[in-house]
């Protein structure tokens, strides 16, 4: 047992993070844990001096003296002081609660600030891997309660820990035998609560995935965005049933383990218990023989159901933290985690001219994780003021592409460069602020219309005349102009005022954004899917001048938005096989004429 205990008191403290959790707090609020830690000190001292002078006064009573008038004033004194130390005490552990309080919050707020950063400053690559959802999770699990929860264990577990010292020195005086009885006595019950605590944590991390998966069903079972199918296709039901089966899974797997934990704790108890009268008989028997003053006995009777107190809730607050550790380490463990995309050192500035292009040569690229391919040898040249389009099949590889070009993959091998020079030489940031993609899964965002195009440029200035004149390039002014407050509207249903508009009026909220970015290139990922025919035709009509002297890249399955476009690239499973201008390409009679119907190719012609 000794050998266990010791293996896992070596695990305790390296798996702890104990230092970096201290640094983390002190990283979040140096100023509340410096008034923390004086508080604590306080506190402790208060409570020796109550003790002290309680032991001073039953000495006092102990040995009567001569001079009555200096016995009684001596005794009204230690009374006096022992009194006003006890409430002192009091009132710093009332005031130490509130600063804990103030820390934690600071704490939380802190934590909550990091995993955002983290959130944000990972790449793509992250967003489509079942682990690092597993990490965030965990991470995103440790927001709420759980800073305050450490922080206000981790200041108890100090206080505890002075208080033991100070009450253990006490006993000592006693009788030195006492203090290691009663620790030996308590320490199984330590033992039992770190075990479970580490079983908790492997049952944590075994059930996170189940857990995210109840999280899931439970978005489908609640959430606008799916409301329409579910009921539409009566999936409440079944949806429902898995939900409750998962979830019974996760309770029999947690309620197994609280029972073997509630039946060793209630041995390890017992035997503390036995500890505690063990030391009561002992110090008893030394009294009934006259080895034991009453000053020590009435001490005794004051210190040491405090101290057995102070070492259960130590070894309380001990597995407490032990139990977020896992939390704590998946906070570290998402803080740790570094982007796959390599930052330049030393970046090079983003050419000002007026012609820049962009040029992809011999590039490869395969998915993290992936066991072939997805592109392979693309040869792709964007001139600067050209529109350029891919086309291809479903799942050719065109998003892919996109993903690339705007640096949220980097190439398995092969270039892209922006004006000769390779795109990896650039500030990550600024280069991709050279080009804004309008994805197939654009973003809702619940804004004002405003908002939604301005998010286009975010850091520069708000400029309505700019925002209007994007909101007419894409046909978002005609649906914009009808609503009363016109750009102020709140766009969506999820909050009040807010005004739900159709899947085409949020696919031209979307390109509006893209034209009010003041990227040098426009990518257009099926952006114009919903849109109505006419719509679409006026807009890529005129496109070229709705762009100014902006590139622009077309994906899209219609014939309408890619025949203006200057060069066309047919893509096909991850190779280009075609390319040319639409003539081109029709006169080909290859994939690109079959693809858009031969008839109708053919009366084009
Ligand atoms: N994150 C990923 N990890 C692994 N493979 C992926 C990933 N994303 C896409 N793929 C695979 O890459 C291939 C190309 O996908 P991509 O989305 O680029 O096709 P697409 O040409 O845009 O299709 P569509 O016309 O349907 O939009 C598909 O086979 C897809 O399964």
């Amino acid at each position: 047992m000794i050998k266990s205990f010791a293996t896992k008191a070596h695990k305790l403290s390296t798996n702890l993070n104990l230092l970096r959790i201290i640094r983390l707090i002190w990283s979040a609020t140096k100023l509340w844990t410096t008034i923390s830690i004086i508080f604590i000190m306080v506190e402790s001292a208060l409570f020796f001096a109550s003790l002290y002078l309680l032991k001073l006064l039953i000495d006092t009573l102990a040995k009567k003296e001569a001079n009555l008038v200096q016995y009684e004033d001596r005794v009204i004194n230690l009374i006096i002081f022992a009194t006003l130390a006890a409430v002192l005490c009091a009132a710093a552990k009332a005031i130490l609660g509130y600063i804990t309080e103030k820390q934690s919050g600071k704490v939380a707020e802190y934590v909550d600030n990091k995993i955002h950063e983290s959130a944000i400053n990972l790449d793509l690559s992250f967003y489509e891997s079942p682990e690092y959802f597993d990490i965030l999770k965990r991470a995103r699990d440790m927001g709420g309660d759980r800073p305050n929860l450490i922080v206000f264990t981790i200041v108890d577990i100090t206080k505890n820990f002075i208080n033991l010292i100070i009450i253990g020195s006490i006993l000592v005086s006693i009788d030195w035998r006492l203090f290691p009885i009663l620790t030996l006595f308590v320490l199984p019950t330590l033992w039992v609560r770190i075990i479970f605590a580490d079983s908790q944590n492997v049952l944590r991390i075994t059930q996170t995935a189940l857990e995210r998966k109840t999280n899931y069903l439970s978005t489908l079972l609640t959430s606008d965005v799916h409301a329409k199918e579910v009921r539409s296709f009566g999936l409440g039901e079944y949806l429902r049933k898995m939900y409750s089966e998962i979830r019974l899974l996760l309770l029999s797997g947690k309620l197994k383990l609280s029972k073997e934990r509630t039946y060793r704790e209630l041995v390890t108890s017992a035997i503390a218990t036995l500890g505690f009268f063990s030391c009561i008989a002992y110090i008893a028997i030394g009294s009934v023989r006259g080895n034991t003053s009453v000053g020590d006995i009435t001490l005794f009777l004051v210190a040491f159901p405090q101290s057995f107190n102070v070492i259960q809730t130590l070894s309380s607050g001990i597995s407490t933290l032990y139990q977020n550790n896992i939390f704590v380490k998946s906070v570290f463990e998402l803080f740790d985690l570094k982007s796959n995309l390599v930052q330049a050192q030393h970046p090079l500035p983003i050419p000002n001219d007026a012609s820049i292009d962009l040029e992809i040569k011999d590039l490869n690229f395969i998915y993290p994780h992936a066991e072939k391919p997805t592109l392979t040898d693309i040869n792709i040249k964007m001139p600067s003021g050209k529109i350029i389009a891919v086309v291809g099949m479903n799942g050719a590889g065109k998003s892919t592409l996109i993903k690339l070009l705007c640096r949220l993959y980097d190439p398995t091998s092969g270039t892209i460069s922006l004006s000769g020079t390779d795109i990896r030489k650039y500030s990550i940031k600024e280069y991709q602020k050279q080009i804004c993609a309008v994805f197939q899964d654009f973003g809702k965002y619940n804004v004002s219309a405003a908002d939604n195009i301005r998010f286009g440029d975010i850091d520069g200035k708000r400029d309505r005349i700019e925002i209007i004149e994007a909101a007419k390039n894409s046909g978002a002014d005609s649906f914009i102009d009808t609503f009363p407050a016109r750009y102020d509207t709140i766009m969506g249903r999820i909050f009040e005022d807010g005004h739900e508009v159709s899947i085409g009026q949020w696919q031209k909220l979307a390109i509006a954004r893209s034209f009010y970015s003041k990227s040098r290139f426009i990518i257009l990922d099926e952006a114009t899917s919903a849109l109505d025919a006419t719509a679409e035709k006026e807009l890529f009509d005129s496109f070229r001048e709705r762009i100014g002297t902006r590139s622009a890249l077309i994906i899209s399955h219609r014939q309408s938005a890619v025949k203006h476009a200057d060069y066309i690239y047919f893509l096909s499973n991850g190779t280009i096989s075609e390319s040319g201008t639409h003539q081109e390409l029709i006169n080909l009679k290859g994939a690109y004429y079959n693809l858009f119907n031969k008839d109708l190719a053919q009366k084009q012609q």
